[in-house]
């Protein structure tokens, strides 16, 4: 891969995203200078942030830069005033969903795994977790999230909806993953009472046609929610709507020892957005407290996006001798041996910049995404 020019987006939004998103560009200026490529970053308002700004969370301006931008990296969004006000019509949240159906993001992809180094911080017994990593592709434009909602005299009502089509593109993603894993397939869902989980088991069942080399298999919500801190070891993909993914991914992001190590990409046939898992965790705010990792990794990921596999194989690297290193924020450790946001975000930048190249991997180690978008 030769030198790139690339125009990435960033939506800081609220909390600590901010904060996150400096490390993060912090971090991809040092791929940048390392490897001569050049990345230009335009900072846009989304969230409670532009609703301050401008009345709208996400602003015509914001949604324009997204279309014409390379990639979109987002921190995160929300804030306690909304949270708190169940009668406020206008929320920060309209605008990440607004923005993920306008881009049409409809797979997010969120891996998952035991870091060896964080096994010891884990309230779960190490045993359990060791050698668990797993890849979500959660569906993220369609479902309860998206559907009709409403309130009448003394009721309320959100629907639940999905099609064939929704199913059927973030099914064959899922599978093209699993190809390039551990060739198994875990389809969560509620069969057993929801008729949309019905459509999705056998729409799942037609796709998986087209993959005869992957195993599959069905869970039921509930029972996938304690397997996975029962067994994680037993998962690889793990397919599912837009509601179960989001629940479970963070009731996962416990494996990997915290919210704060998540990484995501949100993909679609035109646009791609790279975003943490965690939300604007606004008790940390201004603190320099938050975990960066998640929001660096998910640089990570829009490198390998970008087809910079060595340049994202140096990142995840300098990561792990971040967390080999101890260097971790307090999430991950004790309050008196917890290094800052940007302590962690700055040696993560060193470890860019001074990094042995040599024996990284040029090729898709993490989810095998140029195979997918
Ligand atoms: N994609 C997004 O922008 C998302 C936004 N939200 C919004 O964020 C706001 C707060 O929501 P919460 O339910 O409190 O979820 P949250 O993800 O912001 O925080 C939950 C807990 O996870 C931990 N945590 C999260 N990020 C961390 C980090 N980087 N480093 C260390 N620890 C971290 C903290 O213990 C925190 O109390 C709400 O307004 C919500 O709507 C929530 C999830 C996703
Ligand atoms: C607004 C929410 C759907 C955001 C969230 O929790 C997520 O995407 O993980
Ligand atoms: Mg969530």
């Amino acid at each position: 891969m030769g030198i790139l020019n690339k125009k990435i987006v960033v939506l800081a939004g609220d909390g600590i995203g901010p904060e996150v998103c400096q490390e993060a560009i912090r971090v991809l200026k040092a791929v940048g200078e390392r490897f001569g490529h050049e990345f230009s970053f335009d900072m846009q308002l989304m969230g409670a942030c532009a609703i301050d700004a401008t009345g709208d969370p996400l602003p015509e301006a914001t949604l324009q830069a997204c279309f014409e931008a390379d990639a979109v990296l987002l921190g995160a969004i929300g804030d306690p005033k909304y949270d708190n006000n169940p009668a406020a019509k206008v929320r920060p949240e309209q605008g990440l969903l607004k923005l993920r159906k306008s881009l049409g993001l409809f797979a997010n992809i969120r891996p998952v795994k035991a870091y060896e180094a964080l096994l010891p911080q884990s309230p779960l017994k190490e045993e359990r977790i060791k050698g668990a990593d797993m890849l979500f592709f959660r569906e993220l434009t369609g479902g309860i999230y998206f559907g009709e909602k409403g309130r009448l005299a003394d009721s309320a009502y959100d629907h639940c909806t999905y099609s064939r089509y929704e199913i059927a593109r973030v099914a064959h993603l899922a599978f093209q993953a699993a190809q390039n894993r551990r060739r198994k397939l875990t389809l969560v869902d509620k069969a057993n009472v929801l008729e949309t989980s019905r459509l999705w088991r056998e729409v799942v069942q037609e796709v998986r046609v087209s993959y005869p080399d992957v195993a599959v298999d069905y869970l039921f919500v509930d029972n996938a929610a304690m397997q996975l801190i029962l067994n994680p070891s037993q998962f690889d993909v793990i397919l599912t709507e837009n509601m179960f993914g989001d629940i479970l991914s963070d009731e996962a992001s416990v494996i990997a020892g915290s919210l704060g190590m998540l990484p995501s990409a949100s993909v679609g046939e035109e646009a791609a957005l790279f975003e943490p898992i965690h939300g604007s965790y606004p008790q940390a705010k201004g603190k320099n407290i938050a975990n960066p990792i998640a929001m660096i990794l998910s640089g990570a990921m829009m490198l390998e996006h970008f087809g910079l596999y060595q340049e994202a194989s140096l990142v995840h690297h300098a990561v792990q001798e971040a967390l080999d290193k101890k260097i971790l924020t307090q999430d991950l450790t004790s309050p008196t041996l917890a290094y800052s946001t940007e302590q962690v975000g700055a040696f993560i930048v060193s470890c860019v910049l001074g990094g042995v190249l040599e024996g990284l991997h040029k090729e898709n180690v993490q989810v095998g995404m140029s195979t997918l978008i």
